[in-house]
């Protein structure tokens, strides 16, 4: 099993980074050495400050008539709780005050379905939790060392933020209290079976910013719901036909597909007492705050729980979270605004062929050549089951492009070489039907179990598995992708450095390596994008200054600062 490795050391067992060199001889491409971005910009975040009870009290704040009025500011805000100073420290998940039948179903999650691909070893168990595991289930929860104060029969009403970098397992940190919660508020009545026309009722809902994040995180918590015996629902396409009506304890879905649903009568938010807020950034951001809002504007009970989860806080969540959620408590993993601790970041320069999807085919084919030579090696070196088939585990390459245009061009081009591509666009025809389909193939299953397997006959099973995953931006939210996906390539430079953050952390998860790989930075030397001159700066003196001086590190700041 792949998927539960946990944050051990580098799995390659090549004790690190290595110089790497580009394509057709060309400049070598600078080892990278460390991937905190932002390390010098930490003690200066905004959300980090600390007031205290003595500080000046806070100016007025605006009321927004758009969002509702359960959750407008009180006077209470700006009373900002600080951040525990110690350090994270790792309990094991035994010690937090967790349902058991939760409890049981870590252990399964994180149990090996099959021995290490590459030893046949049996695989460790249960890993700890993550920083910002531990800061949710202590502040929800509370653990053997500090139980929490709860008053009996006082209903607890949370608003939290989560904040921690991709891949750093934000989805239990809220799945756990969130199901836990529902556990101990459960009545188990069901008054009269509900009959087909009756509404669908959620006792909570998670929204996501699109189908495949709800399929994925449906899945998840379905792995959980079991052991737990709570219901699941996951709004896995736009058609309303697979939802049961009556009272459903967690409802997964994306805002626009719940905003439809909730106006035909289909769902009723009438019992609603949590809402998790998934890739907060984005669902609160400009493009989706409207729809975000009419939904919690719809939600019936008065002061319903809020979590929302984010790998990055732009100046318009900390904006909205200043006028409109003043008292959310924010829980911050010291890894915030971090590249995860083992992606490897790389440029590689355009040949000045012309052809610059040629230079990408050649890059993909490089990479892949020296994943097998790997792969091989490792297969020499290390006592490799022999009933193992170690071509199942070959590696993936995830390419992010900025427009469909290009995905698809780069997918003719790959078809035409005969390499198996698969290529997603927002305007694919399948996606909103109710399957990841062939994406699957690049997804971690939870418990990391492979794949569902594919019907017999269909076009689907009978394509030769594709190793490449061609997208836009569209993928690069929330996904978990399978460890074989070890390489994302950004075809183009990323709009912001919030969404370079997001399309390169689709690897390097859960602390495993991973290698991000930037074309074009470093050949113009006066580019306009997001790395422009800096990557010719990178090339010549290291990722380490790169890091304090580009623009990418300049923006941050100004994120940053600007509050
Ligand atoms: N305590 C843990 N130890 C080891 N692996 C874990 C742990 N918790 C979660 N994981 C695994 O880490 C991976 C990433 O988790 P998850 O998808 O929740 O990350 P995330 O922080 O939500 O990322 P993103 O910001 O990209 O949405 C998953 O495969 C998950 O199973």
């Amino acid at each position: 099993m792949q998927g539960t490795q946990g944050w051990r050391k580098d799995e390659r067992g090549t004790g690190g980074s290595k110089p790497r060199f580009s394509n057709r001889d060309r400049a070598p491409i600078e080892p990278t050495t460390s991937r905190r971005l932002a390390r010098d910009l930490e003690p200066t975040h905004p959300l980090r400050t600390n007031f205290s009870k003595g500080a000046p009290a806070p100016k007025p704040i605006k009321l927004d008539p758009s969002f509702p009025p359960n959750l407008q500011p009180t006077p209470s805000a700006f009373i900002a709780k600080s951040q525990p100073k110690e350090s994270i420290p790792s309990l094991p998940f035994s010690d937090y005050s967790l349902n058991p039948a939760l409890k049981e179903g870590l252990a399964k999650f994180f149990a090996p379905s099959n021995p290490d691909h590459l030893t046949g070893q049996p695989q460790p168990q249960s890993p700890l939790p993550t920083p910002i595991q531990h800061l949710s289930l202590q502040h929800f929860l509370g653990s053997k060392n500090r139980p929490l104060n709860k008053k009996p029969g006082r209903k607890e009403v949370h608003q939290v933020l989560l904040g921690s970098d991709t891949g750093s397992g934000k989805t239990l940190a809220y799945l756990l209290p969130l199901l836990d919660a529902l556990k101990r508020t459960d009545k188990g009545i069901v008054p009269v079976p509900p009959t087909i026309d009756d509404p669908t009722i959620p006792r909570s809902i998670v929204l996501s910013p699109s189908h495949e994040l709800t399929r994925q995180l449906t899945r998840t918590f379905k792995a959980f719901s079991h052991g737990i015996k709570l219901s699941v629902q996951g709004m896995s396409s736009t058609a309303n036909g697979t939802l049961k009506p009556g009272v459903t304890d967690v409802l997964v879905g994306t805002v626009r597909n719940l905003e439809r649903l909730v106006d035909k009568g289909v769902i009723d938010l009438g019992k609603v007492e949590w809402v998790v807020v998934d890739e907060a950034d984005v669902l609160l951001g400009p493009d989706f705050e409207g729809e975000t809002n009419k939904i919690l504007d719809r939600v019936g009970i008065p002061s319903p729980s809020l979590i929302l989860t984010t790998a990055t806080i732009p100046p318009s969540l900390i904006a909205h979270l200043k006028t409109h959620l003043p008292d959310c408590q924010k829980l911050l993993s010291p890894t915030l605004h971090r590249l995860p601790i083992k992606l490897e970041t790389r440029f590689v320069p355009w040949s000045g062929s012309g052809n610059k999807l040629a230079d990408v085919v050649h890059e993909l084919r490089r990479t892949f050549a020296a994943d097998a030579m790997e792969r091989r090696h490792l297969n020499q070196t290390t006592n490799v089951n022999p009933n193992v088939n170690v071509n199942e585990d070959k590696s993936k390459i995830l390419v992010f492009a900025n427009s469909p245009r290009k995905v698809k061009a780069l997918e003719r081009m790959l078809e035409n070489k005969d390499v198996p591509v698969l290529a997603i666009t927002g305007e694919a025809d399948d996606r909103a039907r109710g399957t990841n389909g062939r994406l699957d193939d690049f997804l971690l299953q939870p418990g990391g179990r492979p794949a569902p397997p594919r019907r017999a006959g269909s076009a689907a099973a009978s394509d030769k598995a594709a190793r490449v995953l061609i997208t836009t931006s569209l993928l690069s939210r929330g996904l978990d992708f399978a460890p074989s996906v070890k390489h994302v390539f950004l075809l183009d430079e990323p709009r912001d450095i919030l969404d370079f953050m997001h399309r390169a952390g689709r690897t390097g998860r859960a602390g495993r390596v991973g290698q991000v790989t930037v074309f074009g930075s470093s050949g113009g030397g006066g580019g306009k994008g997001m790395f422009g001159r800096h990557g010719e700066e990178a090339r010549r003196k290291g990722m380490k200054q790169w890091q304090r001086g580009t623009k990418l590190g300049q923006e941050l700041k100004q994120v940053m600062a600007r509050d």
